[in-house]
């Protein structure tokens, strides 16, 4: 009897304890699979109404006031690892930085049907209320969302991405080159001169570069007097609209809620970039109604193709390449002669290539591609979620933007060996080798950045930095001759100056 009874009492605990057993078995293991909620994604901590700011200011923030985005991601991956948040304040949208290529991969590719990339809140806010009547609805492709963003990219992808637009414009620009190096061989006898200007004598060329391309005409960037000083003012408030929008956007600052005077500063810049690309543009349309013939398709510039699709379009298509086409590939440009300058023997192998009689040239490609894995104009990617996604294990809502550090992660030596090295040959090599670029994720380096909302002037940018280099290597040597080029980020990074390039003849 009493072994019965004790049977009984074992086959109940047993059963209990079974029970108990897949309950919580079950229950954790539902859990653990439920994406963690967003609040939880490891980050810098935040202030009511501040933020996560004080981390930034001067002697007692963690990090710091003059941190560049790289030093910035490479402290919040080594505290936070793969993910992590940072909060929004005064109106902007939280962050999330994703170190691993796949997740904000998966992200990237999820949103492609309208990808959301925010930024220059100013500029948005200066067309859409400001001066809604001079913009009537027809905004650019930095600061269209949606359906309009579509729309516009829509008429202006096949005359900006035409696989044929490097044979059309070569020979212009290889002329523009021409003369920027006659205004270089002038410049250089003033040693002072170009260790604080070359960005400003870099940028006039690349100003005239896509001025040609996109409006068909000359500026003159080159010449003494009043067309110069225009564009001069033009480069100008590029730079200023940077600065600006850097104090504005990415530090606390009141400006929606009434006008700061950094805000009437860029109120006051903005509509003198308008005034000036304005008048490049009416001048270049009076110029195709004179004519009054036609000329063949591949001689025209991008306005007049744009202009027999949509008139508004080709007036904010040619006002955003006069904007968004010169610092940039300035900063490129500036890049990869440091680059060909700090590395004499690449510089050569490059000019051997050059001088060749053969069409391809490949080590200049792979000269280009490995100096804007070290020096990208953008350090980082972005996209707004329109959706909610789980991502590492977390749910990331609607209305997040989503960061990819890209500088920081082509930096890292699990992605790329000897990654801190100009090695060129990186993106010509095979699979076997152990340098091979294929070893990282191929989102790991977006310099133009992803999909359908990449860069529109790519195409641009490569033909004319690789024209003027062309022209540049074969009669001149490159050096450096001082500490090395330190970046700074602000929006874009730009180089801390002075530069210390020797330019020597060699013909
Ligand atoms: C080496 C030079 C350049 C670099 C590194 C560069 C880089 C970029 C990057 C990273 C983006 C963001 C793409 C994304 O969000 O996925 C972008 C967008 C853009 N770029 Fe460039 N860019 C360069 C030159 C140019 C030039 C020459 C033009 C004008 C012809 C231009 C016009 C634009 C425009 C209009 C957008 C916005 C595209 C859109 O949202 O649809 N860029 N660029």
């Amino acid at each position: 009897m009493n072994n019965i009874k004790t049977n009984c009492l074992l086959y109940r605990i047993v059963y209990i304890w079974n029970f108990c057993f897949r309950y919580i078995y079950y229950r954790t293991r539902r859990y653990s699979n439920a994406p963690k909620p967003f609040d939880t994604i490891p980050g810098l901590s935040s202030l009511p109404f501040l933020g996560p700011v004080h981390h930034f200011m001067p002697v007692i923030g963690s990090i710091g006031p003059s941190a560049n985005f790289y030093d910035l991601a490479q402290h919040l991956y080594e505290k936070f690892g793969n993910i992590v948040k940072l909060n929004g304040i005064f109106a902007r949208a939280n962050m999330v930085l994703l170190f691993e290529p796949k997740d904000f991969d998966q992200v990237y590719r999820a949103e492609e049907t309208a990808p959301l990339r925010p930024g220059f809140d100013t500029l948005v806010y200066y067309q859409e209320e400001l001066r809604r009547d001079k913009y009537d609805g027809v905004y650019g492709l930095t600061t269209a969302q949606g359906l309009k963003w579509r729309d516009f990219r829509t008429k202006v992808n096949p005359v900006l991405l035409k696989p044929k637009l490097v044979k059309l414009y070569a020979p212009a620009l290889d002329e523009i080159s021409k003369e920027m190096i006659t205004r270089l061989n002038k410049c250089k006898h003033d040693k002072n001169y170009l260790q604080w200007n070359l960005d400003l004598e870099i940028t006039k060329w690349s100003l005239e570069s896509v001025a040609y391309i996109g409006l068909g005409t000359r500026l003159g960037c080159f010449q003494n007097g009043k067309e110069n000083q225009k564009a001069n003012i033009l480069i100008k408030c590029a730079r200023d609209m940077m600065e600006l929008a850097y104090k504005l956007e990415f530090f606390p600052s009141p400006w929606r809620y009434f006008a700061t005077p950094n805000f009437k500063k860029m109120i006051k810049t903005l509509d003198t970039q308008w005034e000036i690309s304005e008048y490049y543009i009416k001048e270049a349309k009076k110029k195709i109604d004179e004519r009054k013939h036609s000329i063949p398709e591949e001689d025209k510039s991008i306005i007049e193709k744009l202009l027999a699709i949509d008139e508004k379009v080709a007036i904010m298509m040619a006002n955003e390449m006069l904007l968004a086409g010169i610092d940039t590939v300035a900063f490129t440009t500036i890049g990869l002669l440091y680059n060909l300058a700090t590395n004499p023997e690449v510089q050569e192998i490059l000019r051997m290539e050059l001088q060749s009689d053969q069409s391809n040239k490949p080590y200049l490609r792979a000269c280009l591609k490995e100096s804007m894995r070290l020096y990208p104009v953008l350090p980082a990617n972005l996209r707004r979620t329109s959706k909610e996604h789980v991502v590492a294990g977390y749910h990331i809502p609607k209305g997040v933007d989503v960061i990819a550090p890209n500088e920081f992660l082509s930096k890292l030596e699990k992605n790329y060996t000897r990654p801190m090295e100009f090695l060129p040959e990186r993106w010509l090599v095979d699979k076997l080798d152990p340098l091979y670029y294929g070893k990282a994720h191929p989102m790991t380096t977006l310099p133009f950045g992803f999909g359908v909302r990449s860069c529109i002037g790519r195409r641009i940018a490569e033909l004319e930095i690789e024209t003027f280099i062309k022209r540049l290597l074969c009669d001149t040597k490159v050096s450096w001759e001082g500490p090395s080029l330190e970046v700074v980020t602000k929006v874009f990074n730009n180089f801390k100056k002075p530069y210390y390039f020797k330019f020597e003849s060699i013909s």
